[in-house]
């Protein structure tokens, strides 16, 4: 059975969930012995589409990079579905076919579907009745207890922090599993959130926002129970992949750049590779002697 993001927190904490843009990096994270990884939304239009973090993408589009992921990883899979796709029906939709591809968990947000991303202004929330039904529609159409149900708010850019701690107490109650507070400020928040909601709480450590880059022990401090890095290796591999293209461009060659390349080699270990050329080897040789 495939690990649930449940167990993975029960193990020890606080949960490191890294972001993975393809299939690769999913099996580069597991290899180097990662617990659990993430899908972002913003990844998924960035990296898949080109496309700005708008709620620009569809369910299809998130479902096709998470089945990706789940076919060649073991580990526990958070998908952020944004808005949840639609409405209730559509909800429900966006669980049975998340529950289908393998997926652990999802997050969904209090944002109108016009969404933004949480670290940037002028974003706009739905009401908290609105957000609740979202949630008890995603909680009623799972068919898997341990397939984890995550509430997103986020209200303390629009509302403040009662109105915040208030939306996930709601969301609790209608029987999210998990609460994700966006763009903390201070420690002392998450603190209130994870007193205030009983559940395991989430934070959002993505680079260049609104939050500071606590450490896990800091967050463990605060009672944080899982910690997101739901871009960092993507910001990394295109900052290199970047600095390949410049160096082609004005060396006429890429020879000052192979020390900052993975090998062959690696490559192939990443992929198992040897197996498979093995495992043809065998069928051939069996070809030929029959
Ligand atoms: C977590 C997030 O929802 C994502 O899609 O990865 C983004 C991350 C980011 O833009 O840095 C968010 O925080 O809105
Ligand atoms: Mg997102």
């Amino acid at each position: 059975m495939r690990p649930n993001l449940f167990d993975a927190i029960a193990a020890g904490g606080p949960l490191a969930l890294v972001g993975a843009v393809n299939a690769y990096s999913a099996m580069q994270a597991e290899q180097v012995g990662h617990r659990a990884l993430y899908l972002s939304g913003a990844g998924v239009a960035n990296a898949s589409f080109g496309l700005p973090d708008l709620g620009i993408t569809t369910l299809n589009d998130v479902l096709e990079d998470a089945r990706r992921i789940t076919a060649v990883s073991r580990l526990p899979l958070l998908v952020d579905v944004d808005t949840g796709f639609g409405g209730a029906f559509g909800i429900a939709r966006t669980v049975k076919e998340m529950e289908r591809a393998g997926v652990a968990a999802i997050h969904i947000e209090d944002q109108v579907v016009q969404k933004r991303c949480g670290h940037r202004p002028n974003k706009a929330i739905v009401s908290q009745e609105e957000m609740v039904d979202r949630i008890r529609a995603a909680v009623d159409a799972r068919g898997d207890p341990r397939f984890a149900i995550m509430a997103r708010t986020d209200a303390l850019a629009v509302e403040g922090m009662s109105s915040a701690i208030e939306r996930a107490q709601a969301c609790v109650e209608a029987g999210a599993d998990m609460i994700f507070p966006e763009a903390m400020e201070t420690l002392a928040q998450y603190r209130a959130f994870c007193e205030a909601v009983g559940v395991p709480v989430l934070a959002n450590i993505t680079e260049f926002g609104k939050t500071p880059l606590f450490s896990q022990a800091e967050l463990a401090g605060a009672g944080v129970a899982m910690v997101l890095y739901p871009l960092s290796a993507f910001r990394a591999m295109s900052r290199a992949a970047e600095s390949v293209y410049r160096h082609i461009l004005a060396d006429g060659h890429q020879r000052n750049l192979i020390h900052t390349m993975q090998t062959r080699e690696q490559l192939y270990q990443t992929l198992g590779y040897h197996h498979y050329e093995q495992t043809l080897d065998s069928l051939f040789s069996k070809g030929e002697d029959a």
